[in-house]
């Protein structure tokens, strides 16, 4: 039979492509983690400003140390944060705490242990028992970082050590990408709210908050609309109270049945000239066949198949790079992995599989997937189970266990530390 079915890589594509990147917003930094910067954020300051001293001792001139039995004067205190205002010259000593400043006139520290000091207080006389190297535990000024120097990149997620980064750099808000305003329609007559009083027909829509959970986790700001009857006229209120949307995403409805209506009701013949301007539909995955792309208005609309595992794999491959994308994110769309087959595969048909499948770590640190046996695309408690999709190229031939294949992980998410 002809394949008809547009490539995944190539609906991925396509769907990439007409992605709108967000404005730049200000956030102060404890709102900047998991948000990806909108531009390179330089440093304002050097780290450190002046040298330091890396460890509590005595501040002293190099020369005066090279050798052990050096006798010298302590003659004032540097803790940090404070400054002995006074040059230190040969013979002479100051006490010091780590991260306090140099003195002038020194340039090695002597840490305490390495040190016999008469008492602890100013005009004490030290004994160095140790040699020490002109140098030894100084921090130069600039050795982390250099004012001006651009530390994180336009693009990046900011992990909790790159908002660390910029309160060093002295950095208090940061621009940031808005979050693309995700608004997700589920449609059905049979479709209730969890909580909702329930019926022998009813099924609870668990893709709704399965796919605003996914957004959430992947940097968008999710909006669930209501449910959409399975009438053209339903549909089309429902999908008009979305124009705030940066993207529009429904559920069902995306096949060939009678009931299956989004592209008749948003089609420009019933929605009028707003109406869905479409790139595709149909592709060559499983599960995911009947996916549908294109815009209605100005709003990219992607129309997820109803099946539970359906809606939460295309979220998945789909959704989270387009999420990405509008995030102007830089880095891989999709993690993937490679695995060892757990047990044999027969050959493939025409559509790419994304089989549920749950890997670990074998004794040497290598991934081992396990497909389920039913692939089901109804089935959301082994998807709930599963922690990778195993992808399965079209018209692959049989594979034998042992052999590599390519995995999605489920776990890696957006936020890191
Ligand atoms: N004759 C054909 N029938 C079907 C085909 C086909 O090519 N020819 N494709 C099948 C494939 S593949 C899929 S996937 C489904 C998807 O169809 P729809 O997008 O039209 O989905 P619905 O029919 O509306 O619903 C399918 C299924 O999912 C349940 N559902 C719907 N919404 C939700 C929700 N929000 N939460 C939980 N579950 C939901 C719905 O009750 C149905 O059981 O079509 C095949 N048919
Ligand atoms: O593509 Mo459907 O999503 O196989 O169940």
């Amino acid at each position: 039979m002809a394949n008809d079915l547009l490539p995944v890589e190539q609906a991925l594509e396509r769907i990439l492509a007409a992605m709108p990147l967000m404005p730049g917003e200000e956030v102060p930094l404890t709102e900047a983690h998991g948000r990806t910067a909108a531009a390179d954020i330089a440093a304002r300051r050097t780290q450190p400003p002046e040298a330091v001293s890396a460890m509590d001792g005595y501040a002293v001139r190099g020369a005066d140390v090279a050798t052990a039995g050096a006798k010298l004067k302590r003659i004032g205190t540097a803790p940090a944060g404070h400054v002995f205002e006074g040059t230190v010259g040969p013979g002479e000593a100051v006490r010091i705490f780590t991260g306090g400043a140099l003195p002038d006139g020194t340039d090695t520290i002597v840490i305490q242990e390495d040190v016999q000091a008469s008492a602890e207080v100013d005009g004490a006389t030290i004994e160095v028992t140790e040699a020490t190297k002109t140098g030894a535990f100084v921090r130069p000024a600039g050795l982390d970082f250099r004012e001006g120097d651009i530390r994180i990149k336009a693009g990046q997620v900011l992990t909790a050590r790159d908002v660390g980064m910029a309160a060093a750099m002295n950095v208090p808000w940061i621009e940031v990408r808005r979050k693309p305003r995700v608004a997700i329609l589920p449609t059905g007559d049979e479709i209730i709210r969890p909580g909702d009083p329930t019926g022998p027909n009813k099924i609870v829509s668990s893709n709704s908050y399965a796919l605003a959970a996914l957004v959430r986790a992947c940097g968008g700001e999710p909006t669930l609309l209501g449910i959409a009857p399975d009438t053209v006229e339903g549909i089309q209120a429902m999908v008009r109270g979305a124009s705030g949307a940066d993207i529009l995403i429904t559920t069902g409805g995306a096949s060939v049945g009678e009931h299956d209506l989004i592209r008749e009701a948003l089609g420009t013949d019933a929605f009028g000239p707003d109406g869905l301007d479409l790139d595709f539909w149909k592709i060559a995955m499983r599960p995911g066949k009947p996916l549908i792309f294109g815009h209605v208005g100005r709003t990219p609309l992607l129309g997820l198949p109803g099946n539970p595992v359906s809606t939460i794999v295309c979220g998945t491959i789909f959704l989270r790079p387009a999420i990405a994308t509008m995030l102007g994110r830089t880095g891989p769309n999709t993690t993937m992995l490679k695995a060892r087959l757990a047990k044999p595969l027969k050959e493939n048909d025409r559509r790419q599989d994304y089989l549920r499948a749950v890997y670990h770590l074998d004794e040497n640190g290598e991934a081992v997937a396990e497909v389920f046996e039913r692939q089901d695309s109804s089935m959301l408690a082994l998807l709930a189970e599963a922690n990778c999709l195993l992808i399965r190229s079209p018209h692959a031939p049989p594979a034998d266990a042992g052999e590599k294949v390519d995995i999605v992980p489920l776990g890696i998410g957006s936020i890191s530390i």
